[in-house]
């Protein structure tokens, strides 16, 4: 079964413009891209890019907040709603003006009684409002190395939240990346999430540099996952080694 590779370009060819990293993408074969924050681009030019090269854009991630103040995400940090309901609208602002099938709705770092219900809330929000232009909405579980005091760090929770949520639009981005530096298996992982995971995403565990090393045994593993139920594109989010197109042996080689 041939699979089909998503180029993540808030870490793939960061040194170009984000137009032209969309053609760099296709040029290498991507089948797909998705982007991390791509607000200061102008949505005109990424469209045009997108409309050159063919590909399909993926998905966006809801504003970090505030960075300096140490922010990654709003959406679970009590008291800030409009904050984080603004953030939801000009991603789905930014996803409509350049085609995009999901949002990944960012919780944010809090440890606060309430930040689950704040994330409900948030979460009925951005699904309402995505719904008429059918977009997904996406919740991502971080690993707590790389994000500590992140909210949402694991499956589980994220599958209960989705289902306390009651929107059919929402759905897991299931980051084997996350799921291997936390220690936990990504096999039995996604079979127990498998109906609720709407994106997948891979780097090598533990340094998330290309894929074709580490712990993980990827070439094998996302047939894996293709076999056991994922029907859409593998997010390649992984940190170049080198340079983007040194790296991307991987590419050819699992075509
Ligand atoms: O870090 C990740 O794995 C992501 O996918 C997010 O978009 C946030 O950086
Ligand atoms: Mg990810």
């Amino acid at each position: 079964m041939a699979l089909s590779y998503s180029a993540n370009l808030g870490f793939l060819w960061t040194e170009l413009a984000l137009p032209d990293a969309v053609r760099a993408a296709a040029k290498a074969g991507f089948d797909a891209v998705e982007l991390h924050w791509p607000y200061a681009v102008e949505p005109s030019l990424l469209k045009q890019a997108l409309a050159e090269s063919g590909l399909p854009v993926l998905g966006l991630n809801t504003s970090k907040g505030n960075v300096d103040a140490g922010e990654f995400g709003l959406s679970a940090l009590p008291g800030r709603g409009d904050d984080a309901r603004a953030a939801i609208d000009q991603a789905l602002a930014y996803a409509t003006a350049i085609g995009a099938t999901a949002i990944h709705v960012m919780a944010g770092k809090t440890n606060a009684l309430e930040a689950r219900d704040t994330f409900v809330a948030n979460l009925r929000y951005a699904a309402d409002r995505a719904a008429p232009a059918g977009i997904t909405i996406l919740l991502e579980p971080l690993n707590l190395h790389d994000v500590p005091g992140y909210f949402l760090h694991d499956n589980a929770t994220a599958a209960s939240i989705i289902e306390e949520a009651g929107r059919d639009n929402i759905r897991i981005m299931f980051d084997c990346y996350h799921v291997g530096r936390s220690g936990k298996s990504i096999l039995e992982e996604f079979d127990a999430h498998r109906e609720r995971i709407g994106h997948v995403q891979f780097a090598a565990v533990p340094d998330r540099g290309e894929p074709d090393a580490g712990e993980v045994d990827f070439a094998t593993v996302l047939p894996e996952l293709a076999a056991r139920g994922h029907a859409g594109h593998f997010g390649a989010e992984y940190k170049p080694r080198r340079s983007t197109d040194e790296g991307l042996g991987w590419l050819a080689a699992w075509r």
